[in-house]
């Protein structure tokens, strides 16, 4: 494909572009380079992976998603102006959280659990490729090492990832049965956050970018960004698609699980059925959060976030109203077809059972 606009390495890229120039020529990298196009997302979002090959997805991902709060204080730490580290630290928050159970780290370890994983597993990093983890720290080592402007430039990549997130939820969700909202609620946040972000820093670099040659610092800064997250899904389509030669160290299909047969897990792997009586299992409670204004399931050491339709089915399940008797309640009070929303609650229901929060 021929680029519109001069990629780093050709002879025009000596000419100054205007910042709308600038800005068409980033967009041009991030059109040609950006993961979209790498042939594991179209697997992953089209259906055609095996719930072992998008735990191995959601396993590997956890690296970059707890590393980038460490990356965005590399780029804090190079900001010498308050005002700009008042704006940048809101990343670090959004990552990290306010508090315990909170923040994208968080959401993400959710979504690793939800494809069944066992959260300890998970954050002891073991079974993650080391070709991930040579990825993401070439990211972290970048931003320290290279200018402020290519550091900040380099995180444009989201200026591309709101069309790739609708793309892969709306697709994650109609092709796979063990894929729930719950599961991929990280990505909810990241609608908002990474046009926010994306948008400041865009601006910076039209603002910052004055020569050519900062110019072309910046859209290698891209470029090496769209690598790096192409990286990371080369290592897992060597390793977990085609040829499938998984390093002696990293994950293997079966790891780290929460063995869904063990006893924790009342009612073992069955779906939840429209005759079953769910309940919530000792220690765990709905609870009205006032301070956050949520509705919280609150669970040994772990806290739930509910969204408005989890809460409503919730405060029937008590144990003695079967899932039809829930469906028929909200029904009345929706003026809604019971049977047609006793699916999406047996959909959520699952969701619940699989993190046992909930059982039958
Ligand atoms: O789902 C995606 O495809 C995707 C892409 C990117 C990106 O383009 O770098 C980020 C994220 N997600 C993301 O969730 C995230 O927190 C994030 C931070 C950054 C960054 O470079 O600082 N990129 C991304």
């Amino acid at each position: 494909m021929n680029a519109v606009f001069p990629t780093p390495d050709t002879a025009d890229s000596q000419r100054l572009l205007s910042p709308a120039e600038l800005e068409a020529a980033l967009r041009d990298i991030g059109a040609r380079r950006y993961h979209n196009l790498h042939p594991f997302h179209r697997l992953l979002h089209d259906g055609k992976l095996s719930k072992d090959q998008v735990r191995a997805w959601a396993l590997n991902r956890y690296y970059y998603q707890a590393m980038i709060p460490v990356k965005d204080a590399a780029v804090l730490a190079r900001m010498t102006d308050a005002a700009l580290r008042r704006i940048w630290r809101q990343r670090i928050v959004d990552h990290d959280g306010d508090h315990e159970g909170d923040g994208g780290i968080e959401r993400w370890l959710k979504l690793a659990e939800g494809v069944g994983f066992d959260r300890d597993y998970v954050l002891s990093t073991r079974g993650i490729l080391s070709a991930t983890k040579f990825s993401v720290e070439a990211y972290v080592h970048f931003v320290t090492e290279q200018t402020l402007l290519e550091a900040i430039a380099s995180s444009l990549t989201e200026m591309f990832s709101p069309t790739i997130i609708s793309e892969r939820v709306a697709g994650m969700l109609k092709n796979y049965d063990f894929i729930t909202k719950e599961t991929l609620a990280y990505f909810d946040k990241r609608l908002t956050q990474a046009p926010r972000d994306a948008d400041f820093a865009l601006d910076y670099v039209k603002q910052h970018a004055t020569t050519p040659e900062l110019q072309r610092k910046a859209m290698a800064a891209l470029t090496f960004k769209c690598n790096v997250l192409w990286t990371q899904l080369d290592a897992l389509y060597f390793a977990y698609v085609s040829p499938g030669m998984v390093p002696p160290d990293a994950w293997q299909p079966g790891e780290g699980l929460v063995n869904e047969a063990s006893p924790a897990r009342v009612g073992g792997n069955r779906k939840m059925a429209a005759g079953d009586r769910p309940r919530l299992p000792r220690g765990v409670r709905l609870r009205n959060d006032e301070t956050r204004g949520k509705w919280v399931l609150l669970a040994p050491e772990r806290t739930f976030d509910l969204d408005d339709n989890a809460v409503a089915v919730l405060k029937l399940v008590d144990g003695a109203r079967s899932v039809a008797d829930i469906a028929d309640e909200l029904g009345k009070t929706y003026a809604a077809e019971p049977r047609a929303i006793e699916a999406d609650i047996l959909v959520m229901l699952d969701g619940l059972a699989e993190k046992r929060v909930l059982e039958r």
